[in-house]
């Protein structure tokens, strides 16, 4: 008698390696099915945006690859994720069911519904931590309370124990548990990959996302340690230098889960702790590492905050901010933005290399989102959303949270009054304009536009809004 599949719903989480609903449902014994649903319908589920469905594409393409190598076959459905897994739970014959956790509400929503109507279907689940260090539960203040400032949090999370060590890449089930699973793959409905259109065609725009990055778990192991072994050194100093390549560019892999965080903190500690002990104490390369797993922290800082305030990329985390007065949305602004027209370079360049490569370097996003709230007094949502739909690395807390820490109405924001002056910030991070060239050919011709308004005029425009909301 063949023994009934386990089934292992991928989603945040494309790779193999420290994959804990990988391991166990392989550990269960048995054949094991994989499943990825395309999940538009859900309540609150937000659909991706378009650069994150060419990266999903990819990604799936090369897991699909990976799982078919150990013997687990990757269906793909598309609909109510809770319905459709259960749906194929029954048609499978399956008897367990293995998830790694989300953490928004609207995900938790969704598997804690697939959970109770697995268990009334007898069907066991099992869930695990896999994305987050520290689940945003697991880490609180003395008295309790969630963290709403970075420092304490992260002198926390280095007095707490290590995070678990990453699990190994499984070997996959035995041949006869694949040969079942393929036999129990084949009698059930697939979507093609294609069929989702997740990639553009007409027009084609991804060339720039293409020639910009490769999607899948390899290719992410790959750049941490080519990162830990060549940009590392110059991390602490180059950081913010966005014509540099000093930064890991390890984002959309940790959004995807290509890479689990547990691997970059453990990678980066032993680098770190390699270069103490050949110091015989601290190190500049220590120091670098450390500064490296600070800024991951905040990648779990924000899911902590996130996790807290559900809502982050809506509500203002500051009510008082809900009294703000934003102007009427001036969509001429806004489009100029969008399109890297606003005539102040550092913005524009930034906002080209978003369209073109679906990222953007962190010190130039903080640039280009204070100038859109601040100087051109759009609200942070617009550029959140747009955010949202460009950047391969789109996260609903990381881009929610940091969005509302430049606005200032965010938790442990910068405050509104601190305005970043675009000019000094291209002076000082990329002062012979190597980055701006490289991303704005036009700049220093005549086809460049005026600046779209003057920085020290709407500075005060600004300024006087929040002087008025601090009266109120
Ligand atoms: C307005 C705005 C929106 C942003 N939206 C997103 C987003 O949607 N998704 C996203 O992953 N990051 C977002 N960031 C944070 C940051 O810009 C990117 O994580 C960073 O540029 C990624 O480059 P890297 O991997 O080379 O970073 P590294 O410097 O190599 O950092 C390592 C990792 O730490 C994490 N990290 C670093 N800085 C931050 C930060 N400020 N907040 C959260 N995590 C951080 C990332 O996972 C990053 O991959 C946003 C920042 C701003 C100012």
């Amino acid at each position: 008698m063949t023994t009934a599949p386990a089934l292992l719903c991928f989603r945040d989480d494309l790779r193999l390696g420290d994959n804990p609903a990988l391991t166990a449902a392989i550990d269960a014994g048995g054949p094991v099915l994989a499943v990825y649903v395309l999940d538009e319908e859900s309540d609150g589920v937000r659909p991706l945006g378009a650069a994150a469905r060419w990266w999903l594409h990819q990604s799936l393409s090369s897991l699909r690859a990976q799982l078919a190598a150990i013997g687990i076959p990757l269906l793909l459905r598309r609909g109510r994720a809770d319905s459709v897994i259960a749906g194929l739970a029954a048609e499978s014959g399956a008897m367990s069911v293995f998830w790694n956790r989300r953490y928004g509400l609207a995900e938790r929503t969704v598997d804690a519904a697939l959970k109770s109507e697995l268990r009334a279907a007898g069907v066991t689940a099992q869930s695990f931590a896999a994305s987050l260090l520290f689940e945003p539960w697991t880490v609180s203040t003395g008295s309790g309370a969630p963290y709403s400032v970075f420092t304490p949090y992260w002198r926390r999370l280095i007095a707490l124990p290590e995070p678990r060590l990453p699990l190994p890449t499984p070997a996959g089930p035995g041949a006869a548990d694949a040969a079942a699973a393929a036999g129990f793959a084949a009698t059930l409905a697939g979507d093609e990959l294609d069929a989702w259109e997740l990639q553009p065609s007409r027009p084609d725009w991804a060339g720039g996302l293409r020639a910009s990055w490769q999607p899948g778990e390899a290719s992410a192991l790959r750049l941490l340690r080519e990162f830990l072994a060549d940009a590392l050194p110059r991390y602490e100093a180059e950081r913010d230098v966005p014509a540099e390549q000093a930064t890991s560019r390890l984002s959309p892999a940790l959004r995807w889960g290509e890479i689990s965080p547990h691997t970059v903190w453990h990678e980066t500690v032993r680098v770190r702790n390699a270069a103490a002990a050949a110091s015989g104490g601290s190190s500049p390369l220590a120091s670098a590492a450390t500064a490296f797993l600070r800024q991951l922290a905040w990648r779990e800082f924000a899911a902590h905050v996130s996790f807290h305030a559900p809502d982050l990329g809506r509500v203002n985390w500051r009510r008082e901010f809900d009294g703000f007065e934003w102007p009427p949305l001036d969509s001429a602004a806004l489009g100029a933005w969008q399109r890297g027209r606003t005539g102040v370079p550092l913005v524009d360049a930034g906002m080209r290399e978003l369209w073109t490569t679906g990222t953007m370097h962190n010190r130039v996003r903080m640039v280009v989102a204070s100038y859109l709230c601040k100087n051109l007094l759009i609200d942070w949502r617009h550029g959140e959303e747009w955010f949202w739909q460009t950047l391969v690395d789109a996260d609903a807390a990381s881009n929610a949270f940091n969005w509302q820490w430049v606005a200032g109405s965010g938790a442990d924001a910068a405050p509104y009054f601190r305005v970043f002056n675009p000019l000094l910030q291209q002076q000082k991070f990329d002062p012979h304009g190597e980055y701006v060239r490289r991303h704005l050919p036009e700049w220093g011709t005549p086809d460049y536009p005026e600046p779209l308004v003057d920085l020290a005029e709407s500075r005060r425009a600004a300024l006087a809004a929040y002087e008025r909301l601090r009266r109120r």
